[in-house]
């Protein structure tokens, strides 16, 4: 039997390359030469990006992620860096080789029951839900699951009632009070036969939108394209005719896209045609509570893994809003996390 061995610092060898004696860094270039860019478009594989934002050599430049990030998604809003041919010529491919930290992401998972998460946007400041005030009706659990998903992805949320020539938006309004929520109303109605369109809301819409980046999320047919047209005039988005039986509107649109607010450098609005439902099996009642911040010290006191409902056992966020803890309007804004929460907790498209 061979004496135990005892090892020391020094018997340490570093194993040497099984692929000869090239060293390992330069497998990953440091790219010292590589430029910022902001990712606009995503395209089959090809990301449309903008680099020197705001100068006089502001250009679209066109790239595809190295080899080292082909698994790594790359969305809309990511901010990323380029080597290679970053003139933005036609033909020009430049190559992405690094994603920049993300200050927000808003994700979804394909349902609530398939935890597969996929991003969507990176880097935005505020989820802009649009709803119909009527044809089609507002679909109050679409716009709690919409507003789950912005809290959980640490952005402001902003709902804007389309169509109020057809209907009010104050029953709406008031869902929405007590997370301070705004809801913004506008009409923007076809063209009549003199080609005229009176069009109301919208400047407050764009007030709301200056300087920030913001994601449009709206179901099919309740004037997203249209409210997006008025917005950002070049945008041009194929405007459907909402379909009578359904109440759905044609899918005109299938990409997402960043979209630059016309004298506004730093505002940028992204239509998301494709996205209809927000799978959520990625937020928890604590990553939403989390939001709630006049209530998030209660759950300290919490049974762990409380489920904060309002039958769950020795729950804390009760007593603390009875005992005045949230402010006058604890009570309202723990019935709204509530239900945010069981918006979570069902299945998308309800
Ligand atoms: N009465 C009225 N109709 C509107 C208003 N806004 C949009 N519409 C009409 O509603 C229909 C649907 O509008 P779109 O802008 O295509 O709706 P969308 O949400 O973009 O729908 P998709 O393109 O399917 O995603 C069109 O016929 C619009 O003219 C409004 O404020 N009032």
């Amino acid at each position: 039997m061979s004496p135990k061995r005892t090892y020391s610092e020094s018997d340490v060898r570093i194993r040497p390359n099984s692929k000869g004696s090239r060293p390992r860094t330069k497998d990953r270039p440091r790219y010292d030469e590589a430029i910022q860019a902001r990712v606009i478009t995503v395209d089959r594989g090809r990301y449309t990006t903008l680099v020197d934002q705001g100068t006089e050599t502001e250009r679209a430049v066109i790239a595809v992620r190295a080899r080292e990030l082909r698994r790594t998604p790359v969305v809309v809003g990511d901010r990323v860096d380029l080597v290679g041919d970053v003139s933005g010529a036609t033909d020009a491919l430049a190559r992405l080789v690094r994603i920049r930290e993300r200050a927000t992401l808003l994700r979804r998972s394909a349902d609530d029951g398939d935890s597969t998460e996929r991003v969507l946007v990176a880097n935005a400041d505020q989820l802009v839900i649009v709803t119909a005030a009527a044809d089609p009706e507002p679909r109050p659990r679409f716009i709690d699951r919409s507003l789950a998903a912005a809290f959980n992805a640490g952005m402001d949320a902003l709902i804007v009632v389309t169509k109020t020539d057809l209907a009010g938006a104050d029953a709406l309004a008031r869902l929405y009070d007590a997370i301070d929520v705004a809801v913004l109303a506008t009409s923007l109605p076809p063209e009549d036969a003199e080609g005229d369109v009176a069009a109301v809301g919208v400047e407050e819409v764009r007030r709301r939108l200056q300087g920030k980046t913001s994601v449009l999320i709206g179901h099919s047919g309740v004037g997203k394209s249209t409210l997006i047209n008025a917005l950002v005039p070049e945008a041009r988005r194929a405007t459907g005719v909402v379909n009578a039986v359904t109440g759905r509107g044609r899918h005109t649109s299938s990409s997402a896209i960043g979209l630059r607010l016309p004298d506004d450098e730093h505002g940028w609005v992204v239509d998301t045609p494709g996205v209809r439902s927000f799978g959520l099996a990625h937020v928890t009642p604590e990553t939403l509570l989390a939001a709630f911040t006049d209530l998030v010290p209660a759950s300290a006191d919490c049974p762990r893994g409380c489920l904060h409902h309002e039958n769950s056992p020795r729950c804390q966020l009760d007593s603390w809003v009875q005992a005045g803890n949230a402010g006058a309007r604890g009570q309202e804004r723990l019935d709204s996390f509530r239900r945010l929460l069981s918006g979570v907790e069902q299945q998308p498209g309800a």
